[in-house]
């Protein structure tokens, strides 16, 4: 695989972009094309699910030339024949040797996906079918606790990927919540986190799911253990940790020694990605929240964007619609963020969660062969709910210096029609306002026509002048349901996966994560020695922290 700047479309793009596309206004495109909103919009419909997407990309700085040379770049970058690969299970996170498969989780069709040769469906079958029956059990309150009660809450203790999916669907789908059960989630090693949630529940009714991947993620095994003391300090009989405790995990030897029985663990594999995993056992807690039909109905419009994205002609495909879009701005016209600016306070860490999702997969400077890329890879990612971010960042959005390309993400039904629908639309108003305002922006003659008799107030003139030419997409969707929030967040996940592609990385491992984690380790025993000599093993600043902290905590 040649370097993405080696490619053809590359070069055409660079020449394009050089010759012509950078002096493109947008405002002169939509009039020049009166069905540039048709041209450059489509429309997702789920087949399993009621999920209803349509994506408006016209917002953007392109012409049907750029676009037809950023989809040609796609194919040259090989996005379908690594997306078929992906799919059939070859082992394309080559550095850890394992398949990427969190599509089979929600393959609800229940084709055979093969690893190393072997059906994966029957085992994924089988946690699915433990998953619905623990679910249930809670649900209908057959699960009891120590004491014969119903549990009431429910507290998920995990970091990153075993964390941030359930958050951000919990919070998604809390129309769906079932009114008996409370979820709660521990992730941080400040033990503030888990003292403020344990103070919120009763060891009698509470379920604890340790959910850790490899099992031995520093802050989730800590928090675990304290969890277990806690419970214990009540219940007293270890006897009573197994009505109290599940994990899910791929390292079984490390669960049975944790105290947890084999029979309250929920597995899952390798070829699973932390960051991918909400769709696996990690997502238990999203089923006993939201029942299993509607977390069935979460992996069935996920299931239905795989479908899309596997079939679509690339033109009319969504994910990479997206991700093209995203490599245009980012190696053409040097954006370093991409903002996703939901506006929807259901969806608000929808943009959290992708930040693991994006920055973790293709925050990588070394291609798949090993060499150094020589151009940008993964974005910045970052945003919050509208309308609160327009009263805190989008002053920069309109009026910085920086590009940054966005995606403001709304649904055409509430699910809290209060004041009469007023609300929804107000919020509406200005997510068809802030594209608009970003795009046009406002000229010098429109603002002095605005002031009228300028003549005291000519230095204020060029402060209300907006330039505007600045990228939006618009996602609409129907409502926010199980099946929606499905397809949209497999949508992103596989534009992830695109750009990851045509910047020839592997966007599946994660080994940035380790060195800070090493360097903990060793640092540790020296906080805990209560020797006061002071530390002289690092760098001088890590040397002077260390010891003044150690000087000032008693
Ligand atoms: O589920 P685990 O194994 O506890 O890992 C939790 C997190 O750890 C690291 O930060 C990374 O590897 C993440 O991808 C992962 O999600």
């Amino acid at each position: 695989m040649v370097l993405a700047n080696e490619l053809a479309a590359w070069h055409t793009l660079q020449r394009h972009y050089d010759s012509e596309a950078k002096q493109y206004i947008m405002r002169e495109l939509f009039i020049k094309d009166p069905t540039r909103f048709e041209t450059f919009s489509r429309q997702f419909k789920g087949s399993l699910t009621d999920a209803e997407i349509l994506l408006d990309f016209s917002k953007n700085v392109i012409t049907q030339d750029t676009f037809a040379t950023l989809i040609q770049l796609a194919k040259e970058a090989d996005v379908e024949g690594f997306r078929d690969k992906m799919f059939s299970g070859e082992h394309i996170n080559f550095t850890e040797d394992r398949a990427v498969l969190h599509v089979a989780l929600r393959n609800v069709s229940n084709t055979p996906i093969y690893d190393n040769g072997k059906d994966v469906m029957p085992e994924v079958n089988e946690v699915l079918d433990q998953i619905k029956n623990t679910a249930n059990a809670i649900g209908d309150g057959s699960w009891t606790g120590y004491t014969g009660k119903p549990i009431t809450d429910i507290v998920n203790i995990g970091i990153g990927g075993s964390d941030l999916g359930p958050v951000m669907v919990t919070e998604a789908l809390k129309p769906y919540a079932k009114p008996n059960i409370k979820t709660h989630f521990v992730s941080n090693i400040d033990g503030t986190h888990l003292a403020e949630t344990l103070k919120k529940v009763n060891p009698e009714t509470t379920l604890f799911i340790i959910a850790s991947k490899t099992f031995t993620t520093q802050e989730t095994i800590t928090n675990a253990t304290s969890a277990k003391a806690w419970f214990l300090e009540t219940a007293k009989n270890e006897s009573h940790v197994a009505k109290h405790f599940v994990a899910i995990s791929t390292n079984s030897d490390a669960v049975t020694k944790f105290g947890i029985d084999p029979a309250n663990m929920f597995r899952f594999w390798d070829w699973v990605g932390g960051r991918y995993s909400l769709w696996s056992a990690i997502g238990l807690s999203i089923a006993i929240y939201i029942g299993f039909d509607n977390y069935h109905q979460l992996l069935s419009g996920a299931h239905d964007m795989d479908n899309h994205f596997r079939n679509a002609p690339l033109e009319q495909n969504l994910p990479v619609i997206l991700g093209v879009l995203g490599v245009w701005y980012n190696n053409f016209f040097g954006a370093q963020t991409h903002a996703i600016l939901p506006y929807d306070q259901y969806l608000h860490r929808f943009p959290a969660y992708f930040q693991q999702g994006d920055m973790e997969s293709n925050g990588k400077y070394v291609t798949r062969e090993g060499t150094t890329v020589t151009y940008q890879t993964g974005p910045i990612i970052w945003g919050e709910p509208g309308t609160n971010g327009q009263h805190a960042f989008y002053q920069l959005l309109h009026q910085g210096t920086k590009i940054v390309p966005a995606d403001f993400i709304a649904p055409i039904q509430t699910h809290n029609s209060i004041g009469n629908g007023k609300h929804h639309e107000i919020l509406l108003s200005n997510f068809f306002a802030q594209t608009e305002a970003l795009m046009l922006g406002k000229s010098k003659e429109e603002v002095i026509s605005e002031l009228g008799d300028i003549s005291d107030k000519e230095h204020i003139v060029p402060h209300k002048i907006f330039l505007g030419n600045r990228p939006t997409n618009s996602i609409l969707v129907q409502k926010i349901t199980p099946g929606t929030l499905g397809a949209l967040i497999a949508m992103y996940e596989h534009k992830i996966f695109v750009q990851g592609i045509i910047w020839n990385i592997n966007s599946f491992d994660q080994w940035g994560v380790e060195l800070g984690k090493v360097l903990a380790k060793k640092i540790l025993p020296e906080l805990q020695n209560q020797d006061v000599t002071p530390v002289s093993s690092h760098d001088a600043s890590t040397n002077g922290l260390v010891n003044y902290y150690k000087a000032k905590r008693n």
